[in-house]
């Protein structure tokens, strides 16, 4: 199984364990291309630790176990061969609290690029300012590139995550809550730029919020105690789903 021209990824037969506990169970999933894909359900049920394993992140964590299989174009990426430096520049993630780097706005985004290899200034220059206007924060920041990434506001900070990631050019972004943690202005913002970015990007996003994924996503993925319940266009979901869990889960019976 490989995924095609117009995924970005497909997940097969992918179960996460922590120690014996099995976290995720047998999921098999397709992200498309120029899509947003929201991964909802109650809390524990194994979102954040399937999103997780779609960039290796989970290799971090001791007695941390996936099997199955993860494509991104030709590649197997759960293969110990892959580089996974490699993997997660065309794999970004950003995560539930913004967490800029303790340095200017400017080396926030230069940083990635210049790991991998771009050293001319001009360049980086360039992939700053790109980067920058591509999540929405050029105009507020572009007077100020050289002063410490820590005084931007919270929803700022979390867009400079995203132009961050942005920077070294991935396929695939992944995003765990991105907009928890912020104030429901900045959280709008994010909405608006994760609308934008998918033009570009496969998205795949974990939310708590209902509304959230109904506004941002095409489609969803409703997990329940480790198993994929139900995964469809996101209109169709939340007003026919198929599954009688899926429908007691949107319509607030539990969780
Ligand atoms: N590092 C870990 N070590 C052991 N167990 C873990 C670890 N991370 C998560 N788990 C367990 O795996 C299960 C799934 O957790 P996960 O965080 O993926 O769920 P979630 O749906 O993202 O939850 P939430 O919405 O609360 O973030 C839970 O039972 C959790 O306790």
């Amino acid at each position: 199984m490989q995924a095609t021209q117009e995924l970005g990824l497909s997940a097969k037969d992918l179960s996460v364990y922590y120690g014996s506990k099995q976290a995720v169970r047998d999921i098999s999933l397709d992200f498309e291309k120029k899509q947003v894909t929201a991964l909802i359900g109650p809390s524990g049920c194994g979102k954040s630790t399937f999103l997780r394993s779609l960039n290796r992140m989970n290799d971090l964590i001791s007695g941390a176990r996936v099997t199955g299989e993860i494509w991104i174009e030709e590649d197997n990426i759960l293969d110990p061969k892959v580089d996974v430096v490699l993997l997660r520049q065309k794999i970004g993630m950003v995560w539930q609290r913004p967490n800029p780097f303790h340095k200017s706005i400017y080396e926030n985004i230069a940083f990635g690029p210049r790991y991998h290899g771009i050293k001319n200034k001009k360049q980086l220059d360039e992939i700053v300012e790109s980067s920058l206007r591509k999540a929405a924060l050029w105009e507020e920041t572009k007077d100020r590139l050289h002063q410490s990434a820590l005084a931007l506001s919270g929803g700022q900070q979390q867009r400079l995550c995203i132009a961050r990631s942005i920077a070294v050019k991935p396929q695939i972004i992944l995003m765990d809550e991105p907009a928890s943690a912020l104030d429901p202005v900045s959280t709008a913002k994010i909405e608006e730029l994760i609308t934008e970015l998918k033009q570009d990007y496969c998205i795949i996003i974990v939310t708590h919020n209902m509304q959230q994924a109904a506004r941002v996503s095409d489609k969803t993925a409703f997990f329940y105690m480790g198993d994929l319940i139900e995964h469809d266009h996101t209109q169709k979901l939340f007003t026919n789903p198929s599954q009688q869990q899926t429908d007691d889960y949107i319509s607030g019976r539990f969780g």
